[in-house]
């Protein structure tokens, strides 16, 4: 197979059916992402999208029925792949940990069927906090301290590309704070990242660009701003100023911006939100510039409106 990248991951064209072969179902239709290196690229949809089995189609855990991919342009299950194979990590949804072991015989037990070096665990261990922990057993583990243990497996053996399937399910606040810090260390060393997560609001501060999958589908993919600007969700204004000059505000503004969809709602005494088309942004500073504001905020639409907006249009 000719090489059709080499950018970390590189996706064509992919179908993968389950199912009866008269009655399939496309865990995965005609799909197409490329990853360039060092990104850190988000994966969102909902349940039964389609992102796990993306993971494991490049993973060479499963194969597809059409297209192609690539790892840092080396064709999944390919001749050379054994050897790309080693530069990924992997971090599952559910990762079968064995509950008598200990932490670093886990990590040991891992590092063996990777064949990663076995000097590698107890620095991994304390890379993700648990050198402490490493001689108790797995079962005496917390959710957060399997987590850790989990990511320190796919941290096994330097992994060039990290797949991160929900990772940060069950940490609590200051564990996904540390988790992205790590993640922030790793792409500045090159690594390319992709995780997916049901947590928009956790990945909307922090990847470079994503793809959202639906029913199978890539419905969207680019940067958080690009996304929210397909989308077409409003921009919202909150402007405070005197009850009374917001009784003006509100009978004015709907006649000078004539023509654009807006929606005023009053949502306490002098506190006004406006929301409008991102268009007419700049009519509406302009026209703001005279008015008697105490104070002006303007929020763009969330990744979670943007999801729900993108996931609505036909
Ligand atoms: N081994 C399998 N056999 C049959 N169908 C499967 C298999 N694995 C996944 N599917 C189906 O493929 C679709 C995609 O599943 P997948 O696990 O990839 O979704 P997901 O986006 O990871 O979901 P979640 O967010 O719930 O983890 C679903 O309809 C699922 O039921």
């Amino acid at each position: 197979m000719t090489s059709i990248s080499a950018e970390a991951l590189h996706i064509e064209g992919v179908t993968k059916p389950y199912g009866s072969r008269r009655t399939p179902l496309l865990a995965l239709d005609n799909v197409s992402l490329r990853v360039p290196r060092g990104q850190l690229f988000g994966l969102i949809g909902h349940n039964g999208a389609g992102k796990s089995t993306l993971f494991k189609l490049v993973l060479g855990l499963i194969t597809p029925s059409l297209g192609r991919i690539q790892v840092n342009g080396c064709a999944v299950n390919g001749p050379d792949f054994r050897t790309t194979r080693r530069a990924l990590g992997y971090l599952p949804e559910n990762l079968v940990l064995y509950d008598n072991l200990t932490g670093l015989e886990t990590l040991r037990f891992f590092a063996r069927l990777k064949g990663a070096p076995q000097t590698q665990c107890a620095a991994l261990l304390d890379r993700v906090g648990l050198t402490r922990a490493g001689g108790r057993a797995v079962r005496e583990y917390s959710k957060g301290m399997r987590q850790r243990l989990g990511f320190a497996q796919a941290l096994l053996g330097d992994p060039q590309l990290l797949l991160l399937d929900e990772p940060t399910t069950g940490l609590d606040p200051s564990a996904i704070r540390d988790f992205y810090d790590q993640l922030d260390l790793l792409r500045s060393q090159g690594v390319t990242l992709v995780i997916s997560s049901h947590i928009l609001a956790e990945l909307q501060q922090r990847v470079d660009a994503l793809a959202m999958l639906s029913n199978g589908r890539v419905c969207a993919q680019g940067t958080v701003q690009a996304l929210r600007e397909r989308s077409r969700m409003p921009l919202v204004f909150q402007l405070r100023a005197a009850p009374t000059w917001l009784q003006t505000l509100t009978t004015e503004l709907p006649g000078q911006l004539a023509g654009a969809e807006i929606a005023l709602q009053q949502r306490e005494p002098g506190l006004l939100e406006l929301r409008c088309p991102r268009e007419h942004k700049m009519r509406v500073l302009a026209w703001l510039a005279n008015a008697e504001l105490s104070d002006l905020q303007i929020h763009e639409p969330s990744l979670e409106d943007v999801y729900f907006g993108l996931r609505e249009a036909p």
